[in-house]
């Protein structure tokens, strides 16, 4: 390629005649979404700017209609981030997260809702749930699946006495990370903090590479790795945000055993959600302890030819019925062959409680 001093000067030119174009687009969508919450407010004045449905429509059509060079996730992601800049000059949206700072669930907080978004962290899943359920913040992150550990039980079972709504899920490929502080000595570590999670999904790495240090599970990463600043002899595994909030330097990278480590979190609140065109809906449905129970449960969602994308069997923590089940499966509520279902589902059930139909995860 040239590379005269002639040519850059003039693709210099350019990319700041361009800046200002893109600058002008920007507040010009910012004016259009402030005269949309004008709207919204004249109609209701409790009205809630944030549309979930509307913004993965947004990102979709982005990512559907994007012609490279950037690919399709890197453009929808700078998208996010103009959505979320546009909502914040109404109101900048409040979510709880399973916390500390640093932790993937900020993360996920952060990807999903965007960085304009006031992220609050919670120290347990159910204070999540309290904080959203008592109207201090809009939503609430919490994990629920990871596809090297399996299911969280703890975000399961908060659902079962919450009237909370899901109205969305992200996704986040998890990288794990051996972190040291400054001080640390590299060939002398011989203690290592986690959470106990992060111990399981590196657990063939730590055995070939550290088999004596000692494993201390810790209650989230990012405590591991507060903890590692001022310990020579100890490092930490957790992920990049982590590594950041304390300077924590990466001795090894990316040490999770299976390269597709990924975790899904749910965004719980208390609205439902309006059809997207490509939703999911999740369900809790209790059963008599009888024989065929699971089969009776299913039958119809097979006959319908519903996709189902998970199914989990917690105990009850009730005695008139044994099993419960946790169900997602594509679809939304609104839609009849999924009322067509649920109607179905609810006569041969004990209980069943939608927990919310909501966009499927884009980013
Ligand atoms: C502008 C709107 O409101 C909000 C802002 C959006 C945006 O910037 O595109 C999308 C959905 C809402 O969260 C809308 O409902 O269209």
């Amino acid at each position: 390629m040239s590379d005269t001093p002639r040519d850059l000067e003039e693709l210099r030119k350019r990319i700041d005649e361009l800046d200002l174009d893109i600058m002008r687009l920007i507040s010009e969508r910012a004016t259009c979404a402030q005269q949309v919450a004008e709207i919204k407010t004249e109609r209701d004045p409790d009205a809630a700017f944030y549309r979930p449905e509307r913004e993965a429509q947004v990102l979709r059509r982005i990512m559907a209609l994007n012609q490279g060079p950037l690919d399709s996730e890197e453009m929808a992601r700078l998208f996010r981030e103009i959505m979320s800049a546009c909502l914040a000059l109404e109101q900048p949206i409040k979510v709880a997260y399973l916390g500390p700072e640093g932790t993937f669930t900020q993360q996920a907080t952060l990807k999903h809702f965007g960085e304009s978004a006031v992220s609050l962290p919670m120290a347990a899943i159910d204070e999540v749930f309290r904080e959203v359920e008592a109207g201090a913040v809009n939503y609430g992150v919490v994990p629920v699946e990871n596809s090297t550990e399996g299911v969280i039980n703890h975000t399961l079972d908060s659902f079962m006495d919450s009237s909370l709504r899901i109205s969305g899920e992200v996704v986040l490929r998890i990288h794990h990370h051996l972190l040291v502080g400054e001080t640390t000595r590299r060939d002398k570590v011989s203690r290592i903090y986690s959470h106990p999670q992060s111990f399981a999904q590196c657990r063939k790495w730590l055995d070939a590479h550290f088999p004596h240090a000692e494993r201390v599970p810790v209650s989230s990463n990012a405590e591991a790795a507060r903890l590692v600043k001022t310990e020579w002899h100890s490092a930490a595994i957790a992920g990049d945000m982590a590594a950041k909030l304390y300077g924590l330097t990466r001795l090894a990278e990316k040490i999770e055993d299976r390269p597709d480590n990924s975790t899904r979190f749910l965004i719980i609140g208390s609205h439902e959600v309006p059809m997207s065109g490509e939703d999911k809906t999740s369900v809790v449905v209790a059963m008599r302890n009888q024989p065929g129970a699971l089969h009776d449960l299913l039958e119809p969602f097979h006959r319908h030819q519903i996709d189902l994308t998970r199914l989990e069997t917690r105990p009850s923590r009730s005695g008139v019925w044994n099993y419960v089940f946790f169900i997602d499966f594509k679809g939304h509520r609104d839609e009849p062959r999924v009322t067509a279902v649920l109607d179905e589902v609810r006569l041969r059930a004990a209980e069943l409680k939608v927990l919310g139909s909501y966009p499927m995860g884009v980013l």
